[in-house]
């Protein structure tokens, strides 16, 4: 099996992490896929380190010509649309890929085109987007992805071979769903609390202070993997306190970004989802709905316009 037709759906931060090694191993076999809108912001170019970039593009309602592999790397609320976008990029054969954050967008996504179809994924890299231009550093982290079953299919090897092709660092775990889950429990435990605090990265990696407050948090999801059969241990829950320490101090993570450009958060995507499950499975979340309640706030602020001090 091999690669040759990649479509990829979100030209954010995440996306153009991916899009220009991609574009150097497949040409016009990578295109990206968006509105007239957006396709005009495209055409004039994306600024990724430095570089200038014009990647191919692929209208929605464009048919005829499906990709082998569909990345998604949009934001949570717009996951729902992203998935009727892609629908003339998904055929018979196609694999799909999320690099969304949280452990829920595989799940949305199979409902609509089949759990057959999906590459379990995600993606530990910080990037940064502020207008058209990203800035990036593959060094910061990888991306991993698996079949559910963990088993190392001709899939899973075919697009281990465009991660090379494309120099994207990439691993795969023993097992994607505990991969993701601990993932999980870093952005729980930075994300929120970034945004509401507007923290930096480096405020998670010199600060012992906030290991303390990403602890009450951290001790919540282990709870809730617990009840949900994943059991995240002590040791996952300690490694995730110094994870950070790749990131560029002054790097900002994803909810603040989104956050200072006046965007609704992915709150849902990573408290909402901690709150479903604690209220299923009965498990007490006291500090998850307090952050979604902070982060309610801070989106009312911004949407009336009030200042932070
Ligand atoms: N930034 C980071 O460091 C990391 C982010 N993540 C996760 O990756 C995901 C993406 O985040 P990030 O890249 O930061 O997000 P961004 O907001 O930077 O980028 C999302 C992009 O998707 C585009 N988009 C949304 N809907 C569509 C659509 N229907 N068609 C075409 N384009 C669309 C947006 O365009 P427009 O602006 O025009 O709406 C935007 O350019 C999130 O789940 C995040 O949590 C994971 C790891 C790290
Ligand atoms: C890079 C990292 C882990 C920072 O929290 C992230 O996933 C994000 O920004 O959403």
């Amino acid at each position: 099996m091999e690669i040759k037709k990649v479509s990829m759906i979100g030209m954010g931060a995440i996306g153009c992490s991916v899009a220009p090694g991609l574009f150097k191993a497949l040409g016009n076999g990578f295109r990206v896929i968006a509105d007239e809108k957006r396709k005009s912001k495209l055409e004039s170019g994306i600024v990724i380190n430095d570089e200038t970039y014009k990647f191919p593009v692929v209208s929605p309602e464009e048919k005829g010509d499906e990709a082998d592999l569909v990345i998604l790397a949009v934001k949570y609320g717009h996951l729902e649309q992203a998935i009727v976008d892609i629908e003339n990029q998904v055929g018979p054969n196609t694999m799909i890929m999320s690099l969304l954050n949280g452990i829920s967008s595989e799940g949305i996504i199979a409902k609509h085109y089949g759990e057959d179809r999906m590459i379990y994924s995600l993606t530990s890299i910080n990037a940064v987007m502020k207008g058209n231009a990203v800035k990036v550093s593959l060094d910061s982290g990888e991306f991993m992805f698996g079949e559910k079953e963990n088993i190392i299919s001709e899939r899973v090897k075919a697009i281990a071979k465009l991660f090379e092709e494309a120099k994207l660092p990439y691993s795969i775990p023993e097992n994607i769903e505990y991969a993701i889950w601990k993932k999980y429990l870093i952005n729980t435990s930075i994300n929120p609390i970034a945004a509401v605090m507007r923290a930096k990265n480096g405020f998670f990696q010199d600060l012992d202070s906030m290991k303390l407050v990403r602890k009450s948090i951290i001790d919540e999801v282990q709870k809730v993997s617990n009840a949900v059969g994943v059991c995240l241990t002590d040791e996952d829950c300690e490694e995730i306190l110094t994870v950070s320490k790749n990131y560029n101090p002054n790097g900002k993570c994803s909810m603040l970004q989104d956050v200072e450009a006046g965007r609704k958060t992915e709150k849902d995507m990573f408290l909402g989802t901690l709150i479903e499950l604690g209220e299923k499975y009965n498990v007490d979340v006291p500090i998850a709905k307090f952050l979604y309640h902070m982060i309610s706030v801070v989106e009312e602020a911004n949407e009336k316009g009030m200042q932070i001090a």
